[in-house]
């Protein structure tokens, strides 16, 4: 048996190897220690290699799941060894297989999986000239994706599709591990890093498997023809996402390709900052998706959440989302399908497992229940929009299928195939008559036990069964020397002595026989019904990708409805103009909580007005204001209606923050450095058609280099990057920058002084605001009066310093010029300026500033 098993584990030497002995799965030596002290089960000895005890620990196998579970978790990979050979049968030990390789990326078992989001499995293929492919999937999904980047970009892409698993080429080089190892994320547990032969990173294969999966001749439809190294990556990718399975996953049918620049830019920090799926504190509400997230099942909400976060800057696809949407939200409608989609099964899950043989029956009743929404169906039909009659034909009962499962399962059946129980009656006449042997039992056994009774004279004869000892007579010790001479022995307890007859013996063979050949003929029924299913798989995914869809487009219908959303409009020219916006998340928690309105506000950036400066009081709302801007946006941009009055968004195609991060003491970087190398980061990508937030930024170090940074920054976005920018801050010297910067504006929260204290008004107004109040917030936090007045009288001199020494300080002053070579600011200005592509009025606001640049350089 140990050569066999060391024959089994030498195809797996990185994984664990769980190899099934009759009830538990064992494992021996490194496997066995790692094992025990991870799982914190018993590490005990089997025989002996070499005069030395072998190492051994085991899980039971019928709670191996929470086991698996747990290993996953850890990043560590298993492969499950069955007992294939029949050991009645088996001269030594009996035949075993590695069945398939649990690994963190490849999961499809609905206990290790979360409702809500995929596992998924992602190759990197280095390329030439510093770019690489990737291809990624959820096994349980049917599609493999498909992208190539600079290896610069590839920490972005990472971050975004947050594979749970990596494959890489055995020969990567140590500068791409690094680079991927960086992108782990500071906090929680990164992909778990697999390398794999590296000619399995071949284009060629790659091509060749995308064929075999797709059933084409050419990739030109799916528009993935010219990605050689995206195509090597999916090489390695399908090689593993088999090896894995142990068969071909035949229910892949699809390739996405998806080109840089085909997204709004949502970054990491942009993703943790607006608290899009996890809150700061790392929780999983509230953030905008669990507010979103009133979907029905755990497809609708994937879908929802991929489309939080995949937003594509053409509209055609969110367009599309709120005409269904609005059609949705008439009548009760959306409220109906509701209450249909409720309960409705995993379909995508059940059918993936399906495809790969590891569907079991119960899941095949849910899918059955899940295939019969015939009122569904009615209900989409009356909606009109071009989405929803999309989707309406995809949701057509796949009725061959549908006669498939309701002809073989039993209403109920067993958790297990291989306890029987499964199959309906009617569906094979061998399993019948071999369940009618078995269903005769009792009667026949109930006679017996009478016939017998009346035989001996023993009244409490008693006729039994038990899985280890078979069928026997029990008769109680007092009444032993009763039976009659036919009557063997069987065993002897304590209390009673129990018996066989021929007759009983020669049922028992029948009876038992019928049994086991009817668990295999349930068992052969089964595999073939799975097979009879697979030309389903594709009809199936189809239902299931339109359910998700109905379900995130419901979600968003009663949501808006609930919460009094409207619908956004898009516009080619650029502009960002809301009237009447919110901050969903807070709206909803001050609902909750205190029961006091959220204050609505505008926001109206275009052409002229790209930049506002937020001032007001710590608490008066700055940064909720500058969130609920980008939240809308963002709503807006993948098909949302959105909480505000109205909303008018021009094209975007990035949402970048900079807001006040905890230290990142995981990853050693002091407060201020991380302040900056956000704010570069923001410099150097944003463009025209971006969103930047940039909160309170300069604060993390001294007042005069913190203030000169700010300035810097807000100018290089006004003048260079001309990006949608909201720029809160605490350095009163900035609300002087819109004096200078004609595209900027002053806008503040406003609050009130009562007496000594302060009401926030959370309005936002124009200009700038008058003065910090941060003497009274800290009051109102509890700050001793003697330290408050303290703070009063110090500010009262700093005022009266800061107000003497103006005249000397001119912050948004050109710098001098650095070099006598350089040109007059003039010239540049001028050289930047394009007579015929001005208006009139543009031109005349060019004099101006020409004449301003004039005065000041002279
Ligand atoms: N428009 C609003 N309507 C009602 N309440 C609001 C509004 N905006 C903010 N608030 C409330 O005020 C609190 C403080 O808001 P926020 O954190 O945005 O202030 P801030 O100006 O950014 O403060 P700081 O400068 O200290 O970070 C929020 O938690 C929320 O409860």
């Amino acid at each position: 048996m140990m050569a066999q098993y060391l024959r089994l584990k030498a195809d797996f030497p990185d994984t664990l190897l769980f190899y099934r002995m009759g009830d538990f799965y064992e494992m021996f030596y490194a496997d066995a220690e790692r094992a025990a002290g991870l799982l914190d089960i018993t590490l005990t000895t089997r025989g002996q290699s070499a005069g030395q005890p072998i190492p051994m620990a085991g899980v039971p196998f019928h709670s191996v799941d929470g086991y698996l579970a747990r290993l996953i978790k850890l990043g560590e990979s298993v492969a499950i060894c069955e007992q294939i050979g029949d050991p009645a049968t088996s001269k030594g030990p009996v035949e075993r297989k590695v069945v398939r390789v649990v690994t963190p990326g490849t999961l499809t078992d609905s206990e290790l999986l979360s409702d809500k989001s995929e596992s998924i499995l992602l190759a990197v293929a280095p390329g030439a000239r510093q770019r690489c492919g990737l291809a990624w999937l959820a096994v349980t999904q049917g599609q493999v994706h498909l992208a190539e980047c600079a290896t610069d970009e590839l920490p972005a892409w990472l971050d975004r599709v947050a594979p749970s698993e990596l494959l890489l080429p055995a020969d990567a080089t140590p500068a791409l591990e690094q680079r991927l190892q960086s992108a782990r994320p500071a906090a929680g547990r990164g992909p778990a890093l697999t390398h794999r032969p590296e000619f399995q990173f071949d284009a060629a294969l790659g091509r060749r498997k995308l064929l075999e999966q797709l059933q084409a001749a050419s990739l030109a439809a799916w528009n993935a023809e010219d990605l050689p190294h995206a195509q090597a990556a999916a090489a390695a990718l399908l090689t593993y996402a088999e090896h894995t399975q142990g068969r071909a996953l035949t229910h892949v049918r699809g390739v996405v390709v998806e080109r840089p620049g085909e997204l709004i830019e949502l970054p990491a920090t942009t993703r943790r900052n607006l608290e899009l799926v996890q809150t700061l504190r790392g929780e999983d509400s509230p953030t905008l998706f669990s507010l979103l997230d009133s979907c029905m099942t755990g497809m609708g909400s994937r879908q929802l959440k991929s489309w939080l976060l995949a937003p594509p800057r053409e509209r055609a696809k969110a367009s599309a989302r709120l005409t269904a949407i609005g059609a949705l939200r008439e009548g009760t409608l959306a409220q109906q399908l509701r209450a249909q989609l409720k309960g409705t099964s995993d379909v995508e899950r059940i059918t993936a497992r399906l495809a790969l043989g590891q569907v079991r029956p119960r899941e095949l009743v849910a899918l059955r229940h899940a295939l019969q929404k015939h009122e569904l169906l009615a209900l989409v039909h009356q909606a009109q929009a071009a989405y929803l009659t999309q989707i309406s034909a995809d949701l057509a009962p796949p009725e061959e299928a549908l006669d498939l499962l309701r002809a073989a399962l039993l209403e109920e059946p067993a958790a297990l195939i291989r306890d029987g129980g499964v199959i309906a009656p009617g569906l094979d006449a061998e399993l019948d008559e071999l369940r009618a042997i078995s269903d005769h039992c009792d009667a026949f056994l109930i006679d017996l036990e009478a016939r017998e009774r009346a035989r001996t004279g023993i009244a409490n004869l008693r006729v039994q069964f038990n899985k280890v000892h078979g069928f026997y007579i029990e008769v109680s010790q007092g009444q032993a020397s009763k039976v009659p001479d036919d009557y063997r022995r069987r065993q002897t307890l304590k209390n009673a002595e129990r018996f066989i007859t021929p007759e009983l013996k020669t049922f028992e063979d029948k009876a038992l026989s019928a049994q086991e050949r009817a668990l295999a003929r349930e068992k052969w029924l089964y595999e073939h019904l799975l097979n009879a299913l697979q030309p389903h798989v594709p009809r199936l995914t189809h239902y299931a990708r339109a359910i998700a869809a109905l379900d995130a487009l419901c979600a968003l219908a009663e949501r808006s409805l609930t919460l009094n959303w409207n619908a956004p409009r898009f516009t080619r020219e650029p502009c960002i103009e809301i009237r009447g916006g919110r901050h969903p998340v807070v709206e909803t928690r001050l609902a909750e909580t205190s029961g006091a309105p959220f204050i609505a506000n505008d926001t109206v950036l275009g052409h002229k007005a790209r930049m506002q400066i937020i001032t007001g009081p710590n608490m008066g709302g700055k940064s909720t204001y500058m969130r609920q801007v980008a939240l809308i946006a963002l709503l807006a941009a993948m098909g949302s209606y959105v909480p505000a009055q109205s909303c008018r968004l021009g094209p975007l195609d990035a949402i970048h923050t900079r807001i006040g991060a905890a230290d990142d003491l995981a990853n050693a970087q002091s407060t201020f450095m991380l302040e900056m190398t956000e704010a570069a980061q923001i410099l150097h990508t944003a463009t025209a058609e971006s969103l930047v937030l940039m909160d309170e930024i300069g604060r993390g170090t001294s007042t005069f280099d913190g203030l000169a940074l700010a300035s810097g920054i807000a100018a290089h976005l006004h003048d260079k990057v001309a990006a949608f920018t909201l720029f809160a801050t605490h350095y009163f010297e900035l609300t002087e920058f819109p004096a200078s910067h004609r595209a900027a504006l002053n806008v503040h929260v406003s609050a009130a002084e009562s007496g000594p204290g302060i009401v926030f008004l959370h309005e936002l107004q124009p200009g700038p605001a008058s003065r910090s109040h941060g003497i009274q917030v800290a009051r109102l936090a509890g700050v001793p009066a003697a330290v408050v007045n303290h703070a009063r009288h110090v500010l009262g001199e700093l005022e009266q310093g800061a107000s003497q020494s103006r005249a000397q300080v001119d912050l948004f002053a050109a710098p001098p010029p650095a070099h006598e070579t350089q040109p007059h600011p003039l010239q540049t200005a001028l050289a930047g300026i394009d007579p015929d592509a001005l208006s009139p009025r543009e031109a005349l606001d060019a004099l101006y500033q020409l004449k301003k640049l004039a005065g000041a350089a002279g």
